[in-house]
């Protein structure tokens, strides 16, 4: 057996941080990949976990992601469970669909899932952490095997342990969510474990966690040393990140192939002309664009008005700094009512460019996402 590593598929522009799409559950989809790529691909994609146990069966909805990926980006899948012996045959089943690798979630933090020790509360037991990692290896001869962990479970006591299984079982890519499963999403994120991370495993490491535009992608690979971003629910808000991040990385330095971000441009990151900025009048074509690609035969309007809101949570961070819009959003229960809303705040001003950020306090998800006291105003450790 050989320690080289397996390559990674090429990304989209050779010698340019790589890019991925973060895995979220009920949002990448087909459909949500195919559009993200209509905006600008990401190098890679990850599907929504597979659950994995005795009973399970390829979720037949995910699996379409792969049979039918139109998107020309390769596509890993993620996989969350405890069971080896089921782990394992899940894995040799996907291997029969066209997949770039197998992905283990150990950082999903929803209570009902760490309850059962799968996702972040199997941070909790690296021994048996040991054993996942080894069957999967195993079970992915000659493909890529790849993690996406938190920093930790209630602190970050099994970080630096975690990262010597990931160097142990020659994992190919680590995608590391800088904060613990407690932290949720309302903490800052913990930029410095990942820059660690970057030292300690010997495979590339994508940073995750806020990358909320490409000006900050670029401010995250400078302190972290990461290979690359891993972006999820700023990308629902701007679909075109993928694109800006690749034209603030552009160009590669000359005559080196490296994907080290010391290799960025000194200029990198600067507002660039060249840089596409998304105005209102594109907000509300990627709004129609999003409610005709998920419509589904059947779903009547108020259930399809209501998926629209989970994604359109994200996109109103971005239109006005009151929150004036999700409010009204919010209260939408039919296309006419949502469409009404989005033309009365992006028509009257089409060429007005969207924020580059989230507007501080307009939370997408306060139930999950409103910040905890202590963190309220305490700074990222990077500021873009
Ligand atoms: C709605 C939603 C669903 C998610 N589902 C998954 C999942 O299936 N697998 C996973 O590893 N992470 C999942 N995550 C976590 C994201 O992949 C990502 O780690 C997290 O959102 C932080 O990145 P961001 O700040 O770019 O959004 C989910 C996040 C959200 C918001």
């Amino acid at each position: 057996m050989t320690d080289l590593p397996a390559p990674l598929p090429p990304p989209v522009v050779a010698g340019l941080p790589l890019t991925a799409l973060a895995p979220m559950q009920d949002v990448t989809d087909l459909t949500f990949m195919r559009v993200i790529a209509h905006y600008g691909a990401p190098d890679y994609f990850f599907t929504e976990f597979f659950r994995v146990h005795s009973q399970s069966r390829l979720e037949k909805h995910i699996v379409r992601c792969l049979d039918d990926n139109t998107t020309g980006r390769p596509i890993f899948a993620q996989v969350i469970g405890e069971d080896l012996e089921q782990l394992v045959r899940t894995a040799r089943e996907l291997q029969q669909h066209p997949i770039a690798g197998i992905d283990l979630n150990l950082g999903c933090p929803a209570p009902k899932v760490y309850k059962k020790n799968v996702g972040g509360g199997l941070l909790r037991d690296l021994a048996h952490v040991d054993r996942i990692l080894g069957a999967l290896r195993a079970a992915t001869p000659g493909g890529l095997f790849t993690v996406k962990m938190r920093i930790g479970f209630d602190d970050t006591t099994p970080f630096e342990p975690m990262l010597d299984l990931v160097n142990a079982h020659r994992v190919d890519l680590l995608s590391v969510h800088g904060r613990t499963v407690k932290e949720m999403y309302r903490s800052r994120v913990h930029y410095d474990f990942i820059a660690r991370a970057v030292q300690r495993v010997r495979c590339p490491v994508l940073a995750n966690g806020n990358v909320t535009s490409a000006p900050r992608a670029v401010a995250i690979l400078r302190e972290t040393g990461a290979a690359g971003v891993m972006i999820g629910r700023h990308a629902i808000r701007n679909p075109w990140i993928f694109r800006q991040c690749r034209e603030l990385f552009h160009p590669p330095p000359a005559l080196q192939s490296t994907t080290e971000p010391s290799s960025l441009p000194a200029t990198a990151g600067a507002t660039s002309p060249a840089c596409f900025r998304p105005t209102f009048a594109d907000v509300r074509d990627y709004i129609a664009h999003l409610y005709q690609a998920t419509q589904t035969p059947g779903i009547p309007e108020r259930i399809h008005v209501s998926k629209m809101k989970k994604y359109l949570n994200f996109v109103g961070q971005a239109v006005d700094p009151t929150g004036a819009f999700l409010r009204e959003m919010r209260r939408a229960e039919s296309e006419a009512e949502l469409f009404r809303v989005c033309d009365r705040h992006l028509l009257p001003e089409p060429a007005h460019l969207i924020a580059d950020e989230p507007y501080e306090g307009v939370i997408a998800r306060p139930n999950c996402e409103t910040p905890h006291p202590a963190d309220r105003g305490s700074p990222e450790t990077i500021s873009a």
